[in-house]
């Protein structure tokens, strides 16, 4: 498990473990993982070119540490001065290790002229980014935003605790920020390495542990391992396993429903229950014979035709008329756990604030699948501010929803109504941006809310195996490239995802 903490949460636990330790022996052990990551990457450190990248701040002081140890081990390092004001005993220490400086008069002459810094920065093997830290503030400024740019193309980069201008707390990244192959961080994860668009300017993230004491965490993130589901036991039946009732599909769109139905059955579900108008109902059968099937008329007042269910996915493919609105209120006023995903979120965007208020303040939990787009639309927000600021929307939203909301994307949130940590799934792939891919996790999280995980579990382990699922339909091979994968494609890799869980304690 990954755990993540906010900086001023970083700064109280430095502070106080600082107060027990001797003067720089906090700064010291970070360098010291630094510099160990980095001869690690270079392998061989005689003779290989180091550039250092040296802000105004300790993350400065960082990199000048690591760089003096990597050059008493033969490197040949430079430290580029990006600000007038620079860690003066970590420049000490490298002066007296042999390290080569370009002074910040030198840096900003050179940037200045035509050809910028390229030509200087050509040769350099590895270079490690100290501009900002958990200090850096908003978009980079003065020498850092043109250094930034000016990198050899061909070295490997090392972000030091952070890439400088990736805000630590959320992620989000104004300008021009380093792009890392790998990310040394110290103590403790901090949010913007796990969430977009900072957590894809990361790389590979290694953490330090520098001893601090840290409280609960802003953000989880789970590995495969903390991934445990129920699994069938001997006296199980299709009853105790969940049945999870779904609500999908309209004329326009068929789809969508054949996909969720699907999720649900990969998903685990002990039976899935399925009830829309006829032709949908006829598709679903067709490709599902597994799945019970109801046909509901558009004007139906009540489920109680589709049968018992321990959990609703109501949304997907529904279209927004006075039908999709009579079965998420339907689905929305029963009491087992409902997840509204797709048009069930767009039926819900257009009801009245007080209206919706009502139908989500509800004692069984519900879980809200958007994309941001949908979100958008449910908060009143800006699309592009929530795909810039996903940490603060989801949790927003969770809050003034008052349900466990799973925010769609290149990272997926899922926050809880609350103070609790947000949970940041790290499976995702790109190749899950293709139509469909949405349904099939709603259906998979309704079996995992059937089978009795809470909505936040159930929400974040959804998807964790849409991700894996994706990632393994898109490379079966980790030695060949991946290929696009379809929607089906995910769905009919999902056992091969689960397979990859631990194995369950107790047969
Ligand atoms: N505390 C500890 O015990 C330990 C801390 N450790 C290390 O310290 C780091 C935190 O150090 P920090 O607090 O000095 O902040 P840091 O990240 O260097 O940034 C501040 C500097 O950046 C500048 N700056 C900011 N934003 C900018 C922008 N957009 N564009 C341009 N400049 C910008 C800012 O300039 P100013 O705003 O003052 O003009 C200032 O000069 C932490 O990440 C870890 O690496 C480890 O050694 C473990 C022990
Ligand atoms: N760039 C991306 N990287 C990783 N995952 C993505 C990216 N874009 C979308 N996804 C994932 O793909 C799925 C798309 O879902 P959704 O937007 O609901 O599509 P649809 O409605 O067509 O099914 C979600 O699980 C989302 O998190
Ligand atoms: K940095």
């Amino acid at each position: 498990m990954r755990h993540a903490h906010s900086v001023e949460k970083v700064r109280a636990a430095e502070a106080e473990l600082m107060a027990r330790l001797p003067e720089g022996a906090l700064m010291q052990r970070a360098a010291a993982g630094l510099a160990s990551v980095c001869a690690r990457l270079l392998g061989r450190l005689y003779g290989t070119r180091v550039l250092l990248l040296v802000g105004g701040g300790n993350n400065g002081g960082d990199a000048l540490y690591a760089g003096a140890r990597l050059a008493r081990r033969g490197a040949r390092v430079t430290a580029a001065l990006a600000s007038p004001r620079i860690h003066e005993e970590g420049l000490a220490d490298l002066r007296a290790a042999g390290g080569r400086v370009l002074s910040f008069a030198l840096l900003e002459e050179l940037l200045s002229t035509d050809g910028g810094a390229v030509g200087t920065f050509a040769g350099t093997d590895l270079v490690i980014d100290g501009l900002t830290g958990i200090g850096g503030r908003g978009a980079l400024r003065g020498l850092y935003a043109p250094l930034v740019r000016d990198l050899p193309e061909d070295a490997a980069v090392v972000a030091c605790d952070v890439p400088s201008g990736v805000d630590a707390d959320t992620g989000e990244v104004e300008g021009e920020a380093v792009r890392a192959d790998v990310t040394v961080t110290f103590g403790t994860f901090k949010p913007g390495l796990l969430i977009d668009p900072g957590a894809s300017y990361a790389g590979v993230v290694e953490l330090v542990d520098i001893g601090l004491d840290l409280p609960e965490p802003d953000v989880i993130a789970h590995t495969t391992a903390d991934v445990r589901l129920p699994r069938p036991l001997p006296e199980s039946d299709k009853y105790r396993r969940g049945v999870v009732g779904v609500l999908a599909g309209s004329s326009e769109f068929t789809g969508a429903a054949v996909l969720a139905v699907g999720g649900a059955l990969h998903g685990g579900a002990g039976m899935v229950r399925f009830a829309s108008s006829e032709p949908v109902v006829e598709l679903v059968r067709g490709r599902w014979p597994e799945a019970v099937t109801t046909s509901l008329p558009s004007d139906a007042q009540s489920l109680e035709p589709v049968g018992r269910v321990q959990a609703w996915v109501v949304g997907p493919g529904l279209s927004v008329d006075s039908r999709a609105h009579r079965l998420v209120h339907a689905a929305l006023e029963s009491d087992v756990p409902v997840l509204v995903d797709a048009d069930g979120l767009n039926v819900l965007a257009g009801m009245s604030e007080p209206l919706r208020r009502g139908l989500l303040d509800r004692a069984a939990p519900t879980v809200l699948t958007p994309h941001a787009g949908e979100l958008a639309r449910l908060l009143g927000a800006d699309r592009s501010d929530i795909e810039a600021r996903r940490l603060a929307h989801v949790r927003r939203a969770a809050d003034e929803l008052g349900a466990t909301v799973l925010l769609k994307g290149s990272t997926t949130l899922v926050a809880a109504p609350g103070a609790h940590p947000v949970l940041a799934n790290l499976t995702g792939t790109p190749w899950l941006a293709t139509a469909g891919t949405g349904d099939v996790l709603s259906g998979l999280i309704g079996a995992l809310l059937a089978a009795g995980l809470p909505a936040p579990e159930a929400a974040a382990h959804g998807a964790h195996l849409h991700g894996l699922a994706a990632r393994l339909a898109a490379a079966p091979d980790p030695a060949l490239s991946p290929a696009p994968v379809t929607a089906f494609d995910v769905l009919t890799s999902l056992p091969a995802a689960l397979r990859r869980l631990p194995a369950p304690a107790s047969p």
